[in-house]
């Protein structure tokens, strides 16, 4: 479904990405791990439409991406939730939601993914009127991905939506994002709760330095002890 092929991003002067290639299967989750500033960010970003490659190609469904910006690519089934989330904090619930349908033009489907959408996180039924931003970290980032999700995606890239939540909430977002998976959306999980991830996923890929270090399927990685010592805290 996706190819990223060679890929290089920079940051002016830093090369944030160097030669990254990697591939999502149609309703598989792909967990990316590493360390900080290994470029998992940067990547997603790429893959959005938010940052301009120097190198490389990115193709989705066959087509090229690379030209496309961002808003294009929302349509074509590519949602972003973003790392620190990007609600409109005085905006209310239920307004945020709407945000994530406005490329779309037909009311019926769109109030039915809503239902799907308040079912799915059903916490964010009852704070339909408050605003988004005194909603808890957790309420929040189940915003942000419902949100995601009424743009309908085929592929959804979350950017680490378990930071900053108490342990009960991870569980909750971690149950939700099983969820997504499996009624078919494809998913590119980008954790520092790594061993969570790739407990979630089929596969993983572990970026440093903005390169691929290791990729495969995820259970084997997790039991790889150079992958325990560098990014699940030992075996
Ligand atoms: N807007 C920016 N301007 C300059 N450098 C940037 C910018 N964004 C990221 N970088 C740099 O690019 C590299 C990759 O950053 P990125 O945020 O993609 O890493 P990450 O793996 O997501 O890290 P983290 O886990 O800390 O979020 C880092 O060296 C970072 O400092």
């Amino acid at each position: 479904m996706l190819d990223v092929d060679a890929v290089h991003v920079h940051h002016g002067a830093i090369a944030a990405l160097r030669g990254v290639s990697l591939n999502v299967r149609e309703g598989e989750v792909l967990s990316i791990i590493g360390s900080n500033g290994a470029g998992k960010s940067t990547l997603l970003k790429a893959i959005a439409g938010l940052l301009p490659l120097s190198g490389g190609s990115i193709r989705y469904c066959g087509e090229a991406l690379h030209d496309q910006p961002p808003h294009l690519r929302v349509r074509r089934g590519i949602a972003l939730v973003p790392e620190g989330r990007g609600l409109f904090a005085s905006l209310s619930v239920a307004d945020n939601l709407r945000l994530g349908a406005y490329s779309r033009h037909n009311a019926a489907a769109v109030a039915s993914d809503l239902e799907q959408v308040l079912s799915l996180l059903p916490r964010l039924r009852e704070r339909l009127t408050q605003s988004a931003g005194t909603l808890s970290g957790g309420e929040q980032q189940m915003l942000a991905i419902g949100r995601a999700l009424l743009a309908r995606p085929r592929l959804l890239l979350l950017d680490e939506p378990s930071m900053g939540l108490a342990p009960r909430l991870v569980d909750d977002i971690f149950a939700s994002i099983a969820e997504i998976a499996r009624n078919g959306v494809s998913i590119v999980l980008v954790e520092q709760n790594a061993r969570r991830a790739m407990s979630l996923s089929m596969r993983t890929c572990v970026l440093a330095s903005g390169e691929v270090a290791m990729q495969g399927d995820s259970a084997q990685l997790r039991d790889d002890p150079a992958v325990a010592a560098a990014y699940l805290g030992g075996l």
